[in-house]
């Protein structure tokens, strides 16, 4: 709609032919935005040789575990490279990659010309009534990320650019672990105190992990680090936040999901920054704790007191450590 809005011809790619039917004939999307109209310069199609022929940008807006999939059917009938945008929010369990690696994987020169990440805080709810929006394009060729910006951006939704790929990459999957948990609290009754706690110190814990990665620490006071966590934190519209909140009420994960019917990212991504900080030796307390809520039925309430009684530590720790690092280097 973004793209419409600035003039673009949009060609939509469902792989679904009933609902490239139903959004061409009525144009609207009356299964994930209900009540919103779409542009006639919106077009949807269920060949994707058709939805992207002779298109010079194509945008990935799969949930990331269809990232592969759908990136080697591109590939499969690309002639022309594209630049790729992806605004998925995931790290892959296991493999460990990041949407733009998979990416870099999947996709063939003949298919790929660069690599551009979008992502912010930018609920699709708010988008499409055109509230004011503001997110970033990251790219290693920042040509390229320009390019992005360029066709993106006009008066409600301001785009700015970055060079730093993994720190708006691991920002973006990263948060939705802390939603889920800031849902879960929420949902057990506790109030603002506790939000602000996850939101804080799991801000701590996203930069720590994203560092390690190869990340630019100022990344994550930017707005696909504390921006977008805030907004899922504190959003009704967050899939992440609704999740975590019917867990913290005492529904089981899997009834949770089915009832969601659209994608929670968080819960995979809490299983790939478990695994990661494991292997690298990152304290990631909330993720852990997610983890075992998630995956070996310890009950929220039971993670939350686990939480609080931790080992008692300094606020700046990071900060406190490499100092002391650097202090016993230089003997004082
Ligand atoms: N929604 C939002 O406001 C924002 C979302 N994002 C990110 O964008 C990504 C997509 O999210 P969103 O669109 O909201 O997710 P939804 O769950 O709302 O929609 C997912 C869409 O992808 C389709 N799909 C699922 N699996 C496949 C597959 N294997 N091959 C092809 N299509 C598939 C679904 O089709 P079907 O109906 O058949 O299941 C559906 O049309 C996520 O990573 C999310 O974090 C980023 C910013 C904002
Ligand atoms: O990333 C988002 C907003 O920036 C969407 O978050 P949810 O997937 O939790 O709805």
């Amino acid at each position: 709609l973004v793209l419409a809005d600035n003039h673009h011809d949009v060609k939509l790619w469902t792989h679904r032919e009933s609902q490239a039917d139903q959004i061409n004939e009525s144009h609207s999307n009356e299964k994930y935005l209900p009540g919103v109209t779409l542009a006639d310069e919106i077009t949807a199609f269920s060949n994707i040789r058709d939805a992207i022929d002779s298109t010079d940008m194509i945008v990935f807006a799969v949930p990331a575990k269809a990232t592969r999939e759908v990136a080697e059917q591109v590939n499969q009938v690309s002639e022309n490279p594209a630049v790729i945008v992806h605004v998925s929010k995931g790290i892959e369990p296991d493999t460990h990659l990041r949407i733009s690696q998979i990416l870099e994987e999947t996709l063939t020169p003949e298919a790929m010309s660069d690599l551009v990440v979008l992502s912010g805080p930018s609920h699709a709810e708010e988008v499409v009534k055109r509230h004011p929006t503001t997110v970033t394009a990251a790219s290693e060729n920042i040509e390229a990320a320009k390019k992005v910006q360029d066709a993106f951006m006009n008066q409600h939704f301001r785009v700015y650019t970055n060079s730093d790929v993994i720190g708006v990459e691991v920002g973006g999957a990263l948060k939705n672990i802390i939603a889920l948990a800031a849902g879960i609290t929420d949902g057990l009754g506790y109030g603002d105190n506790a939000k602000a706690a996850l939101i804080t110190r799991g801000l701590a814990e996203i930069a720590r992990l994203g560092v390690k990665l190869g990340a630019k620490p100022l990344t994550f006071s930017g707005l696909t680090g504390v921006g977008d966590l805030i907004v899922t934190c504190t959003s009704i519209h967050s899939r992440n936040w609704r999740a975590g909140n019917m867990l913290g009420k005492g529904h089981k994960l899997d009834e949770v999901l089915e009832s969601m019917g659209m994608v929670v990212e968080g819960v995979r991504t809490t299983k790939a920054a478990y695994q990661l900080a494991n292997k690298y030796h990152v304290t990631m307390p909330i993720t852990s704790a997610l983890y075992q809520v998630l995956f070996e039925g310890v009950h929220p309430k039971e993670a939350v007191d686990q939480l609080m009684t931790r080992v008692k530590t300094h606020e700046m720790e990071d900060l406190v450590n490499i100092l002391e690092d650097q202090g016993e280097k230089t003997g004082e």
